[in-house]
């Protein structure tokens, strides 16, 4: 039975912050479940495509046909409800909605997940898929086929999901359905007969869609009568019931006030909070195998993403399913602006890493910036976006280093260098380099980027690769106009400006999307900044050698605008293994504050001796050379 009184507390909590609207109207209707579901009835999926190709737009309809919302809500895109998505217009969050639905006069249960399209959040995708046994897969019907689509087709292929192809805006003028179902035809063998067209924005089609999630999905294969176990897709924390978890049920059933215990801690812990997402909360008594429901064990009971939830009475084993670990592409620094801020930062951090499970953070420390923490995001946009999310929802202000990929070093003697357990060591920070000398091979990550382009942009997009390093692959033909190129690039190449500069020389037809290809010998060196003749750690970079050069005279003239002229002469060099590759030098020039006043004015003078010495704190003092902070943060910035 559905419990019908709602925890108030509830629905001003984390899921109500997000979906204020449907909260006020659930609270009117509430479409009470029959919670004696049939397993053959429930339907698990997920919509995936291209960035911008219409996900969030399809699930409003999906929600309007369920009656969740009513149609013509004024707030289109309702699942994307985080600040952050509405001012970028992006999804950034997967988000489940459990959605009752009448078929043949049956009804089901279709577990719906919204997936974001870019490929910085393509671990929501990835985590959000292992609830799921089918994706609806759009493609843009005038668009075509763009890489991101060959991605995700590639990884619902993977996981062994049916895919329901799905033309959409097939309302626009310019919709050419029949060309795309050839693009689908000739890159996946998809027979033309099995998409389906529809206007997520008008709402055609999307009653034959739902019929196909019915029939062409299959439900879920669990096991019904065995101990409960669930594994954990998704974490919020919510500032009264503590971790509040989102968990695909693989056997068994559960109840509020069962005994439980997290397979990563045999502690015993109680169920205290179930609940359907509709996708506001719908709390329920039960639930069973094949429900992907919310689970809460209290303000102390844990649970994070991965994490298998199980009945007490069952033995730990590796069985069950679980969410595959995430790679990180690109590592940055966070520090608090001021470092009275620093415990406040500290607790944001952590409540935001439980909701954005793909960053992965570890405490650090900086002469110039004092103590942070290093973070491991999946891209340019996933470190924007947190720093962004961490001000908006957490009212916490940070200061990012320039971010850097991570890098694999191959230790010589490793058993003499304490330090380091294996051989390899994973390198996330330059400063953190061993020495040269102790250095037998360094590993650079490598990504296999897939570029689809009108055929005119060929040469450009050659040379772009060419120039990045990038090793061709075979290339496939879309149809008479698309091409298809595929590259092994490094990842340096790649995370910072690759995907705006491919933009800006195909007028931004091309389209871009990549895939981890692990470590490769790389020529790699350490190259360092000497101020006056000492070492600045924090400036230290990891190039490739072929960059050195450009690299070293980039920096050090970067340098020489950012380093204010001091009482002495500085001198800025960069330099490999003593070897110096680039030298700047800022004149000697005296700063005296108070030379514009004249005669005695004490106090007037006393303020500005003041304000002198405040600026010194914000400096960082190198061989008595004093560097602005912000040199530290933004030198390293392309
Ligand atoms: N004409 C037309 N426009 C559509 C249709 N579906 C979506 N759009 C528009 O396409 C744009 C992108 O739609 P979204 O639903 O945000 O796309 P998305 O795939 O969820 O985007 P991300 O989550 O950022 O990947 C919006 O401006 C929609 O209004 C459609 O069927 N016809």
């Amino acid at each position: 039975m559905v419990r019908l009184i709602y925890n108030v507390r509830s629905l001003f909590s984390v899921n109500s912050h997000r979906f204020p609207r449907i909260v006020s109207r659930r609270l009117k209707s509430s479409d009470a479940s029959d919670n004696n579901i049939d397993v053959k009835k429930i339907r698990n999926f997920s919509i995936v495509a291209h960035v911008d190709h219409g996900k969030s737009t399809l699930a409003d309809r999906l929600l309007e046909i369920t009656g969740i919302i009513k149609p013509g809500a004024e707030h289109a895109q309702v699942l994307d409800q985080l600040q952050v998505e509405r001012e970028r217009g992006i999804t950034v969050k997967a988000v489940t909605a459990s959605l009752n639905y009448t078929y043949n006069n049956e009804k089901y249960l279709l577990n719906l997940i919204d997936t974001p399209g870019h490929v910085d959040f393509s671990n929501e995708v990835v985590r959000s898929i292992t609830a799921c046994q089918g994706v609806i897969m759009l493609v843009d019907a005038n668009e075509g086929v763009q890489a991101q689509t060959v991605a995700v087709y590639s990884l619902a292929k993977r996981n062994n999901l049916l895919i329901i192809p799905t033309l959409n805006k097939v309302d626009l003028p310019r919709a050419d359905p029949e060309k795309v179902k050839s693009q689908l035809q000739s890159l996946f063998k998809i027979e033309p007969e099995s998409v389906l067209s529809i206007s997520a924005k008008k709402g055609w089609g999307v009653k034959e869609l739902m019929e196909a999630v019915i029939t062409r999905i299959p439900p879920p294969s669990v096991d019904t009568k065995g101990h409960f176990r669930a594994h954990i897709i998704d974490t919020w924390h919510d500032k009264y019931r503590g971790v509040l978890c989102l968990a695909y049920i693989h056997s068994g059933k559960v109840t509020v006030g069962q005994a439980v215990k997290w397979k990563s801690d045999s502690k015993p812990q109680t169920v205290k909070f179930l609940a359907m997402l509709r996708p506001n909360e719908e709390p329920i008594d039960e639930a069973v195998a094949g429900q992907v429901v919310m689970v809460g064990c209290g303000p102390k009971g844990g649970g994070s993403v991965g994490d298998q939830l199980l009945a007490k009475e069952l033995a730990d084993s590796d069985s069950g399913s679980s969410v595959p670990p995430v790679k990180h592409m690109v590592y940055a620094g966070i520090f608090p602006a001021d470092q009275s801020q620093h415990p406040q930062l500290s607790d944001a951090i952590k409540k935001l890493a439980l909701n954005d499970s793909a960053v992965a953070v570890t405490p650090d420390s900086s002469p110039a910036l004092g103590q942070g923490w290093r973070i491991g995001f999946l891209g340019l946009l996933h470190l924007e976006v947190f720093t962004q999310r961490l001000l908006q929802e957490y009212k916490a202000e940070a200061i990012l280093t320039a971010p850097s990929v991570p890098y694999k070093v191959k230790v010589k003697g490793a058993k003499a260098i304490k330090q380091y357990k294996g051989t390899e060591v994973v390198v996330t920070n330059p400063l953190l380099l061993p020495d040269a000398n102790n250095i037998e091979e360094y590993y650079e990550p490598f990504v296999i980027g897939t570029i689809i382009t009108p055929v005119e942009y060929l040469g450009a997009v050659t040379s772009l690769c060419i120039d990045r390093r990038g090793t061709p692959l075979p290339s496939n033909a879309v149809d008479d106009r698309m091409t298809m190129l595929q590259y092994i690039l490094p990842l340096s190449e790649v995370v910072i400006d690759f995907h705006d500069t491919l933009k800006s020389i195909t007028s931004g037809f091309a389209s871009f999307d990549y895939q981890d290809y692990g470590f490769h010998p790389s020529a790699l060196v350490r190259m360092d900044i000497l101020i006056n003749g000492v070492l600045v750690d924090e400036l230290s970079t990891i190039v490739h050698t072929s960059r050195l050069e450009y690299n070293a005279r980039r920096l050090a003239e970067k340098l020489k605008e950012m380093i204010p002229r001091q009482m002495v002469q500085v001198a800025i060099q960069a330099v490999v293994g003593g070897k110096v590759f680039a030298r700047e030098t800022i004149k000697a020039y005296r700063k005296d504050v108070t030379a514009k006043l004249y005669g005695g004015d004490v106090t007037r003078r006393k303020k500005l001796l003041k304000q002198q010495a405040e600026g010194k704190k914000k400096m960082r003092s190198v061989a008595n050379i004093r560097i602005p902070r912000n040199t530290f943060i933004d030198v390293l910035k392309r």
